[in-house]
């Protein structure tokens, strides 16, 4: 199968060492370590927002046409213009200049998905700060590129929104596209993603399903944590 990302050896002096990693179909990957351990570095790099050693496939495509094959989440949520969440989202499908008639449908869905259909003809900066948050997710999963690198998609939604947010990724996945998305909320990672990436101080130290990497030896190196596993569901202690 082939990837939809590879990046090889990349590097951001001082901040980021020689990452390799590929995503593919089907896989809803989890990007975790603590804070300021190069996790946003890398998804910038790898999309070519930053100038980084190594390479990415990403920049394989001209940049008018990068929109079709990755979709990006920044973390910071800021928008400032006065415009609608409806028009907001439709600017996901501006990726897509040939695709027609369904772009209505699939906005609507992912505007029903996050549970944001109610807020649809309301202006950006009236909403919420996860509110927003959701309506950015949303433009993202609009776009319809079958990978998306989402920095912290959970971050700022309560708890209903941010399971929701995570099986939707989780079916993304299911449907044959795949994310690559910092997380912190650890058990949430576990529970849904099909696939752990951590990162510590800039190098990529374990990789592989959720049980595969959270030993406790790991959770408690890195993260200064407990995480033990009960059934489907983690627990999370200092
Ligand atoms: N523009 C920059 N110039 C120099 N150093 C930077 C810059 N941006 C980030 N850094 C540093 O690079 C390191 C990695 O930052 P990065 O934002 O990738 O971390 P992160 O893992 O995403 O952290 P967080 O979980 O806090 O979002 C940090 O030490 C940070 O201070």
């Amino acid at each position: 199968m082939k990837p939809l990302l590879s990046i090889e050896n990349i590097s951001v002096a001082g901040r980021l060492f020689d990452a390799t990693l590929q995503i593919f179909p089907g896989e809803f990957v989890g990007l975790i370590g603590p804070n300021g351990a190069g996790k946003t570095t890398l998804l910038r790099a790898a999309i070519g927002m930053i100038p980084a050693g190594g390479t990415s496939s990403l920049l394989a495509h001209k940049i008018a046409a990068r929109p079709r094959h990755v979709a990006y989440l920044a973390q910071e949520r800021e928008v400032v213009w006065p415009i609608s969440v409806r028009e907001v989202v439709a600017l996901g499908r501006r990726a897509h200049p040939d695709c027609g008639g369904d772009d209505q449908a699939r906005a609507d869905a992912i505007l029903q998905a996050l549970d944001l259909s109610e807020f649809a003809n309301r202006q950006i900066p009236d909403l919420s700060g996860g509110e927003r948050a959701r309506v950015l997710l949303a433009r993202a999963l609009a776009q319809g590129a079958p990978l998306l690198l989402a920095d912290e998609p959970c971050a700022a939604l309560d708890p209903i929104h941010s399971i929701r947010t995570a099986k939707l990724l989780r079916d993304e996945a299911l449907a044959g596209r795949a994310a690559l998305a910092t997380l912190h909320d650890l058990p949430l990672a576990a529970r849904w993603c099909t696939r752990l990436v951590v990162i510590e101080r800039g190098v990529i130290v374990a990789d592989g399903t959720p049980d595969q990497v959270l030993a406790p030896e790991l959770c408690r190196r890195v993260f200064g944590i407990s995480l033990t596993r009960h059934g489907q569901s983690w627990l999370l202690e200092e």
